[in-house]
């Protein structure tokens, strides 16, 4: 029994007599808990933040059973302790007992426990090791907060997309894709083709535990690509209505889009240098090299309506809309159409009003088009440092390459604290929505990118669908960027 008492940053342990460790850390359904040791010792003096305590029970004697995640560096583990909880100023009376219900009320003061949710696992997700990392990080936190779980073990390509389209949302609270990027991006695609998919988006969260090799909704949302730190992050964070983009083209139907569209040479180092995969991760940066290297351009026509005109209005833009709350009005259908798609794209000689084309001598001697919706595309990659969740806007990043190759290489050296934006050869605009018009020699063959998957190379319309993706995040805002503290 472990003496405990409630302060301003947690449950400090006083005195210790026993603790429970729950089968070495990795097991934890209620039914599993049988197997319960009882030999470490919790030292005392030990400070366990609320935010770790996953859940409260009562014990015998008016002493309560606390399951908590106990985390330090590579360290991760879900222990059990029973414990005499005496109470604070913040829960009541000095001295008093605490009861279960106020030290969960503390535990989750910015969430809901005990959710029903679909977990999807990839197989396939991070060259195989999804389902190892769901088994060992991911379910020891779902099950010790006592979540309902779905587990769907996706089987092949599509699979999320279509479960999240026929499955009874009334049954769940969320979706967890325990993945890379690949599964969030299927499963708001199947739930941007369901009839209630108003019903849908406006009730189901949907968070990505990090399992695969890209995990930028993770990075950018909860700030880790630990998956057991990112579950305890899910179940304990704050839940924030995003913006989702909509991708318009003649080939396919309207596709939703959470992180980006690329063209370009981060296009080709992405998709073009699948066949090295073997050589893992650095294929990436070898293809961003030799492209730089060979100055290669992408010629295109880009037209936006556009939020921001130069860097100074995004930064002013940035700085009145960080603090910004986030969006409260219900969903409707209309929020979820494309304003200037009708089944057919725009003609190129009429453009809607307050659309403009940008400058011909950057776009047709282009070596980056990148849109984006999340700051953190991969870890040490700020892309999209100014990216907001609820702004309204998209982030379009282009760069000229007409650039000398030292200054396009300086700029790509500083993607990891987002400093290439800067640079005269990067125009970095915020707009509400464009269309890119591919302008390649004939026989040239190159990559579109929407989310990290292939499309097809040709004009595509995105457009901002404001506040429509309900997700999760650790303070209710994106990591930091260090954009705010660049611009003061
Ligand atoms: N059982 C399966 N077999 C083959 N492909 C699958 C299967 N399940 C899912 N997929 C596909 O795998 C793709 C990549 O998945 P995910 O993003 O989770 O992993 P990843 O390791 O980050 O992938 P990548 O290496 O492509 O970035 C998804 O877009 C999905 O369509």
């Amino acid at each position: 029994m472990v003496l405990a008492k409630i302060t301003d940053h947690g449950l400090l342990t006083d005195q210790t007599v026993r603790d429970r460790d729950i089968d070495g850390g990795f097991c934890c359904s209620p039914s599993e808990q049988a197997g319960k040791t009882y030999s470490e010792e919790l030292s005392s003096g030990t400070l366990i933040p609320f935010k770790n305590i996953v859940w409260v029970e009562r014990a015998l004697n008016e002493s309560m059973e606390i399951t908590y995640v106990e985390q330090q560096d590579s360290h991760f583990k879900v222990r059990t302790i029973v414990a005499d909880v005496t109470g604070s100023q913040r829960s009541n009376e000095p001295g008093s007992k605490c009861s279960v219900s106020q030290l969960m009320a503390l535990a989750y003061a910015n969430s809901e426990p005990k959710k029903s949710v679909i977990v999807f696992v990839n197989p396939h997700s991070g060259k195989g090791k999804a389902i190892h990392l769901y088994k060992h990080y991911v379910k020891p936190v779902l099950s010790a907060a006592r979540y309902h779980v779905e587990l769907v073990k996706t089987e092949y390509s599509g699979h999320a997309t279509e479960y999240m389209k026929y499955v009874d949302i009334d049954k769940y609270d969320g979706v967890i894709c325990a993945s890379g990027d690949g599964i969030p991006h299927e499963v708001l695609n199947g739930i941007y083709s369901r009839e209630d998919r108003v019903k849908a988006f406006q009730k189901l969260f949907i968070a990505q535990t990090p399992c695969g090799s890209g995990n930028a909704m993770a990075l950018s949302c909860l700030g880790t690509l630990k998956p057991g730190l990112a579950t305890l992050e899910i179940i304990k964070g704050h839940t924030v209505r995003s913006d989702l983009m909509l991708v318009c083209s003649k080939s396919s139907s309207p596709r939703i889009s959470f992180l980006s569209q690329t063209y370009g040479i981060i296009a080709e180092a992405d998709i073009g240098t699948e066949w090295m995969r073997f050589i893992g991760k650095i294929r990436f940066d070898i293809g961003v090299l030799i492209n730089i290297l060979r100055r290669k351009q992408f010629p295109c026509r880009v037209a936006v309506k556009r939020i921001t005109s130069d860097k100074k209005e995004l930064s002013e833009h940035y700085k009145s809309q960080y603090q910004q709350h986030g969006v409260t009005k219900p969903l409707d259908e209309d929020a979820l159409k494309p304003k200037y798609f009708d089944g057919q794209l725009f003609d190129d000689d009429r453009l809607p009003a307050g659309w403009e084309w940008l400058d011909d001598n950057v776009t047709q001697n282009l070596s980056i088009f990148y849109t984006g919706k999340l700051p953190y595309i991969a870890k040490d990659v700020d892309f999209f440092p100014a990216a907001l969740p609820n702004d309204g806007a998209i982030d379009l990043v282009l760069f000229d390459g007409r650039a000398q190759v030292w200054r396009s290489a300086h700029s790509l050296l500083q993607l990891d604290k987002g400093l290439h934006v800067w640079h005269d050869h990067v125009d970095h605009l915020k707009v509400e929505s464009l269309k890119l018009v591919p302008m390649l020699e004939k026989g040239r063959t190159s990559y579109i990118s929407v989310d990290g998957e292939n499309f097809p190379v040709e004009t595509i319309q995105v457009e901002v669908l404001p506040g429509v993706m309900k997700t999760v995040m650790n303070d209710g805002r994106y990591t930091d960027s260090g954009f705010l503290a660049h611009i003061g």
